[in-house]
């Protein structure tokens, strides 16, 4: 079947935009999993509403919570998540998410029945071996027909005895943070050690432990690699989710490239996301980062080439390509062997589709090196992942004639992409139109 295919508007000069992005994909998740796991019921102002948020409320109402639309004053609903009584079996599709599909098993083990995942095609790729092994070794029977991968069938008993569970987190981050998200509701607690490579996205486990710790949950982090969850209750939790700040990654290099300026509002003071790291990257690649308390604002001018290890922000590498393919020197991204596992093998998907609009992007066993080089338009194939889309409509913005294929693949964590890029571009007569992007 052929895809359909959206014109990259090029930029008509330096853009200048203020931009108001919806809430954290990762934040939305992690929130929506411990109020499920809670004694009372939480509100979860502004979450994002994508496809992979949408996904992890129906896996929760599958096992029995309630996840409903309540009226906040905002733009759109907040969540009002209530937990299930006992949590029971049932069917769940994860769809392309990484944190449905490795933070909802380790939950289901807790659930008075049996519940089913499976995804997506490339879900059944992605790895999910170590999330299997460890809960086997505390004893919670799993069928995964001997692949290490979905679908699965986890026979929840209703309970969980917790313990000690050693694993190796070299290929996702996420195998730790879904074990810990539950682990406050096994019997004993748990104790989850990663062994191997470097654990990629930290950040991202920092997130799991300090959302944790938000709703009382006892966690020590204080051994390298080694994370102890007390056993105990989880409160309820009244909370505004963030601003996504790896969805900013597209908006804000549109400054960078193009010579213009863009302030994302809200931009957080404190933060675990790892999206904040494209504030020393943006630095690093000459455009002018400034900070204050209503936002972030990039001003782009000349456009340089990093050396960086990117291991702890794997989601900013398709739009640091985009950047990085036209930068006047060269560019090396190390750290991010992982990659390979995301929607697509990011690192495959984003050297071909360069190097077919004509520019040079070499894989290395554990990134990219991208030099500088003529692009010409062409159709970039996306792969059903999001993050290449936005980095195509980076490039799109100083090539003309580029075309993506299937941009709505961005519903995944941005529903309103094409919307917010082309308002970012349009003229002030635009402005009057509702949007969530305007003119300064
Ligand atoms: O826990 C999370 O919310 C995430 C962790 C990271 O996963 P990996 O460690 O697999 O890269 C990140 O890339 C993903 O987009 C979201
Ligand atoms: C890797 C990503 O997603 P997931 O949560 O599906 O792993 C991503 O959003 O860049």
């Amino acid at each position: 079947m052929e895809l359909p295919r959206w014109s990259a508007p090029t930029a008509p000069g330096p853009v200048d935009a203020v931009v108001t992005l919806p809430g954290s994909k990762s934040l939305t998740n992690r929130y929506l999993v411990v109020a499920a796991l809670a004694d009372r019921p939480s509100r979860v102002r502004g979450p994002l509403r994508s496809r992979d948020t949408a996904l992890m409320a129906a896996a929760l109402e599958a096992l029995g919570a309630r996840v409903e639309d309540v009226d906040g004053g905002g733009p759109e609903p907040d969540w009002l998540v209530t937990p299930a009584e006992r949590l029971t079996g049932g069917r769940v599709d994860v769809g392309l998410a990484g944190t449905v599909m490795r933070f909802v098993p380790p939950l289901a083990a807790l659930a008075a029945g049996d519940v089913a995942l499976d995804g997506d095609p490339r879900a059944r790729e992605r790895p999910m071996a170590p999330v299997v092994d460890a809960l086997r070794a505390l004893g919670v029977d799993v069928e995964d027909g001997g692949r290490g991968a979905l679908p699965l069938l986890v026979h929840g008993r209703g309970s969980v005895g917790g313990g000690e569970v050693t694993l190796d987190a070299g290929a996702s981050s996420q195998f730790v943070s879904g074990l810990l998200l539950a682990a406050a509701r096994y019997d004993r607690g748990l104790v989850v050690r990663h062994v191997g490579p470097p654990l990629p996205s930290e950040p991202h486990v920092a997130m799991t432990v300090e959302t944790l710790r938000d709703v009382g949950v006892v966690v020590d982090d204080s051994e390298p690699d080694v994370w102890s969850v007390r056993p105990g209750p989880v409160a309820g939790l009244d909370v505004q989710v963030e601003p996504d700040l790896s969805s900013a990654a597209p908006f804000l290099a549109a400054a960078a490239v193009t010579g213009g300026r863009v302030r994302v509002q809200g931009w957080p003071q404190h933060t675990t996301q790892a999206g904040d790291a494209l504030r020393d990257l943006l630095d690093e690649m000459g455009a002018e980062v400034s900070l204050d308390r209503d936002g972030l604002e990039v001003r782009g001018g000349d456009l340089y080439g990093v050396d960086a290890d990117l291991h702890e922000a794997g989601e900013l590498v398709p739009v640091v390509v985009a950047l990085a393919a036209l930068a006047s020197t060269p560019t090396r991204l190390r750290g991010v062997a992982h990659l390979r596992g995301h929607e697509t093998d990011r690192l495959a998907a984003l050297a071909t589709e360069v190097t077919r609009l004509g520019g040079s992007v070499e894989e290395t066993d554990d990134g990219l090196v991208v030099r500088p080089a003529p692009l010409r338009g062409g159709l970039v194939r996306t792969y059903a992942d999001h993050r290449i889309a936005q980095a195509a409509a980076v490039l799109g913005l100083r090539v003309p004639d580029l075309e993506v294929e299937d941009v709505g693949t961005t519903a995944k964590t941005l529903p309103g992409f094409v919307g917010l890029w082309e308002s970012m571009l349009a003229g002030p007569a635009a402005r009057a139109a509702p949007a969530r992007a305007s003119r300064p």
